[in-house]
Order: structure tokens, then sequence, then C-alpha cells
């Protein structure tokens, strides 16, 4: 599904990705788990298209990033850590133009829509400007927004800060529900331990390479303190 060999990335000499190599399968919760720094946002970036690598390769749905940029990223949704919506539109007009985007065919797009926003209970807001809306809402918009093309692998870059535990929970639910109905790959950039506990998978990134990955289980294992949260810190500080 994603499958990450020897990714390399630097700005100028500091090395954010140090040939890190992982593969991510279907229907999976899988929480990145890093401290500031750890090269979260810069794996995403890569992933996204946004930054070239310098070195290594990335393979989505059977397509590589390097070769076949266009084929890889249909296959990807992404939640960026700051907040994309176009604040004066609706945020039925913010889907539409992302559903143009990814050539929706109208009628598709706006069922996709309907469908996305009473998922995540915006629905009532369709006709509403983005800039009236809670932070919560808003950040609910980007997850229908980011699932809209039906992507394999969804990215989620700390998608849950600054929000109340309610919308946090809202949105996790949302995200569960398409990786147990549609078997999508969700990748969970947070450095937020509760958060990495509820994963299938956790991979604690640090420093730009992977300390450990399994289970929540085998990782707190793997790093040797009773807890997840306790052995994250020793290893990561
Ligand atoms: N544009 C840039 N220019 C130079 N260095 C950068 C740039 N972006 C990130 N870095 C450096 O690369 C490393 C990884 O940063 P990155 O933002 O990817 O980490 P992160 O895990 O997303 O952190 P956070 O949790 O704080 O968002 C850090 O040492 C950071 O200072």
């Amino acid at each position: 599904m994603l499958r990450l060999t020897g990714l390399t990335k630097r700005y100028g000499a500091r090395v954010a990705l140090k040939a890190l190599s992982l593969s991510l399968v279907p229907g999976q919760f899988v929480a990145l788990l890093g401290p500031n720094g750890a090269g979260k946002s810069t794996l995403f970036q890569v992933l996204t298209g946004l930054f070239a690598a310098d070195e290594g390769e990335v393979e989505v749905a059977g397509h590589s990033l390097g070769r076949s940029a266009t084929a890889a990223l249909r296959h990807i949704g992404v939640v960026f850590q700051q907040m994309s919506l176009d604040l004066d539109l609706s945020i039925r007009r913010n889907l539409l133009f992302q559903a143009d985007l990814h050539g929706l065919p109208r009628r598709l797009a706006r069922q996709r829509i309907e469908e996305g926003c009473a998922q995540l209970a915006v629905d009532a807001d369709l006709d509403r400007k983005v800039r009236e809306l809670s932070g919560g809402n808003r950040r609910k918009v980007e997850l229908v927004r980011a699932l809209l093309h039906q992507p394999s692998v969804l990215l989620m870059d700390e998608a849950t800060v600054g929000l109340d535990p309610k919308s946090r929970l809202d949105l996790m639910k949302a995200m569960r529900a398409n990786v147990k109905e549609r078997g999508v790959c969700v990748l969970w950039a947070t450095h937020r331990v509760d958060e990495a506990e509820q994963a299938d998978r956790v991979l604690v990134l640090h420093r730009g390479e992977l300390l450990a990955d399994g289970s929540p289980a085998q990782v707190t294992q793997a790093l040797g303190e009773p807890t997840l949260e306790a052995g994250f810190i020793r290893r990561t500080s």
C-alpha cells in the first residue's frame, strides 16, 4: 500500500529523515509518534510531493512517487497541521473545488460531500462560510475533503491539536470508520502518547530514524519501560 525504501531528506547539513524504510498495509491505523523535530512533517511533505527526497523511494499502491507522481498521489489524502480551507467560501464550495481538482463528476461529488459531512455531523452547516465554524468543525471538513477522492492512504499531521475532547473523539471515530469499512491505511502523526496507544501499530520516529515499530504493547516492551509514555520520554529526550 505504502512502501518507503531508504528515504533520506536533508535541509542543508541537517538530516531530517535518515534512510527510512517501512511498509504499511491496508486497513490499519498507524500512529507516527515522535517528539518535536523528529521529522514527521518532513515525511508528510515528501509523501505528498511537496518536497523531493534526496535519496530513496516511495511507492503508493504500486506507483512510484518519483516516476509516476500523479498516479501515486491519486491514492493519498492528507490533513496538514495548518488549516488550508478557504475561509470565505462555504463548506460546500470548498469541497466542490477539491472534487473538481480530482476530476470527480458533479453528481458523485455532491453525494460524497453530503455523506461525508453527515458522517462528521457538519452537514447542517454546508452552506455556511468556513470562517464561521469552530476549529473542531473546520478540522472535520478538512477530513471530509481529504477523503473525497477515496484515497487508500490517509495522512493526518497532528490532526487533533487544539480540539476539545468531543471533537477529538468525533475525528478519531470517523477516521476509524474509514479504516474498517474502506480498508484505508491511516498514518497519524502525533506527539500524544494517548493517541498512539489507540493505534493498531506504532512507529516511533526520533531524529529522522525509526526507534521502534509494532503494536502499542510491542513498542512499549521494545522501549524498555513499564509504559509507552515512560519509554517514549526516556528514549527521545
Ligand atoms: N524548512 C526547513 N529548513 C531547515 N530545517 C528544517 C525545515 N523544516 C524542518 N527542519 C528541521 O528538520 C527536522 C525535522 O523537522 P519536522 O518539522 O519534520 O519535525 P516534526 O516531527 O514534524 O516536528 P513538530 O512535531 O514540531 O511539528 C528538525 O530538526 C527541523 O528543525
